[in-house]
C-alpha cells in the first residue's frame, strides 16, 4: 500500500514516518507538512493517508483525501458530533473509502479505556486524570474525553446512581472539566509524553487504572494495523478497538 503522511515533520508524523519506512508491505509516498500542496498525495499514487495535524486544519485535509477516494487513518483530535456528521456526510458519496479516527493509537491506551469502562459500574466514584507535555493544543485530550464517554456510557447501562460530591464552592477549574458528568483533570508538564490515570473509588477501596506513553514509537502500532485494515472498513470508524476485533 502507498502511504502518504500529514503532519510529516510533526512529533507523532516524525516517527509514522519511520515506522511506515521500514514496513515491507508499506511504502511511504508522500511527506505533507503546513505548506505543502495535498496535490502531492494524488501526484505520489498515494491510497492511504495518516493525519497528525492539528484540530484546525484536519478536516481540509480529510475532505481532500475523500474526495479523491484515499483511505485515512487519523490521530489528530477535536472532533465532536458536528465533525462527525460532516465526515459522514463526505463519506457517503465515496463509496468504499474508509476514514479510522482514533484518540489514541497506542494499544495499552485501548486496553487502559476498556478496563475504566469495565471497571466503571462497580464503583461508586471515578474521576480522569490526563497527563501531557505542554506543547500539546487541546485540553481535555481526546483520549480522556473518550474515556469519560465510554464510563458514563458504562454507567448509564448499568443504572448507576450519581457519583458523589459535596463541593457546594470551589475555585473555577479546582475541580476540572466535566465531560458526560465524569470530571477531567489535565496537566501540562515538560518533560511528559502522554499519560493517564483513571481513579475509581467505593467504601474503603480505590482502583487507579494507569497507562504511560513514554515514548511516541508507542502510537506506531496501532497506525500500521489502521493502515493494512483500513480497506475492510468503509466508512467512518471512531476508536481502533474494532481493528483489533474487541468489538
Ligand atoms: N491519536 C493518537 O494516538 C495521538 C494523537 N495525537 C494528536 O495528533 C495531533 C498532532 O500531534 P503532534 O504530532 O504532537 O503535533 P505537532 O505539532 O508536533 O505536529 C503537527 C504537524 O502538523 C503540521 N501541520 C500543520 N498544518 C498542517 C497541514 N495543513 N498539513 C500538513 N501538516 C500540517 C505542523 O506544522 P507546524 O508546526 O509548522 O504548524 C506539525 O509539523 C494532535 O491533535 C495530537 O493531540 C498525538 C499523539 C497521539
Ligand atoms: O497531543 C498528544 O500528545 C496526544 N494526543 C492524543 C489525545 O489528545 O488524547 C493522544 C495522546 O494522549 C497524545
Amino acid at each position: 500500500m502507498k502511504v502518504g503522511v500529514l503532519g510529516a515533520r510533526g512529533r507523532v508524523g516524525t516517527a509514522v514516518c519511520l515506522a511506515v519506512g521500514e514496513q515491507d508491505d508499506l511504502e511511504l509516498v508522500a511527506e505533507v507538512d503546513a505548506g505543502d500542496a495535498l496535490e502531492q498525495l494524488v501526484e505520489s499514487g498515494a491510497e492511504a493517508v495518516v493525519d497528525f495535524t492539528h484540530p484546525d486544519v484536519v478536516m481540509e485535509n480529510l475532505r481532500f483525501c475523500i474526495e479523491h477516494g484515499i483511505h485515512a487513518v487519523v490521530g489528530t483530535t477535536g472532533f465532536d458530533d458536528a465533525r462527525w456528521d460532516q465526515l459522514r456526510g463526505w463519506l457517503a458519496e465515496a463509496p468504499g473509502t474508509g476514514v479510522l479516527v482514533a484518540p489514541n493509537f497506542s494499544i495499552g491506551a485501548v486496553l487502559m479505556m476498556r478496563f475504566a469502562a469495565e471497571a466503571a459500574p462497580y464503583f461508586e466514584s471515578v474521576e480522569i486524570v490526563e497527563l501531557h507535555h505542554p506543547d500539546k493544543a487541546d485540553a481535555p485530550s481526546g483520549t480522556a474525553a473518550r474515556t469519560a464517554a465510554l464510563v458514563a456510557a458504562a454507567r448509564r447501562a448499568a443504572g448507576s446512581g450519581p457519583i458523589p460530591d459535596a463541593t457546594t464552592s470551589a475555585l473555577e477549574g479546582a475541580r476540572g472539566a466535566e465531560v458526560e458528568g465524569i470530571r477531567v483533570h489535565g496537566l501540562r508538564i515538560r518533560g511528559l509524553v502522554a499519560h493517564q490515570e483513571v481513579i475509581l473509588g467505593g467504601p474503603g477501596e480505590t482502583l487507579t487504572i494507569r497507562h504511560d506513553s513514554l515514548d511516541r514509537v508507542s502510537f506506531t502500532p496501532g497506525v500500521l494495523l489502521g493502515l493494512r485494515r483500513i480497506r475492510e472498513f468503509p466508512g467512518l470508524t471512531v476508536g481502533l478497538e474494532p481493528f483489533l476485533d474487541l468489538d
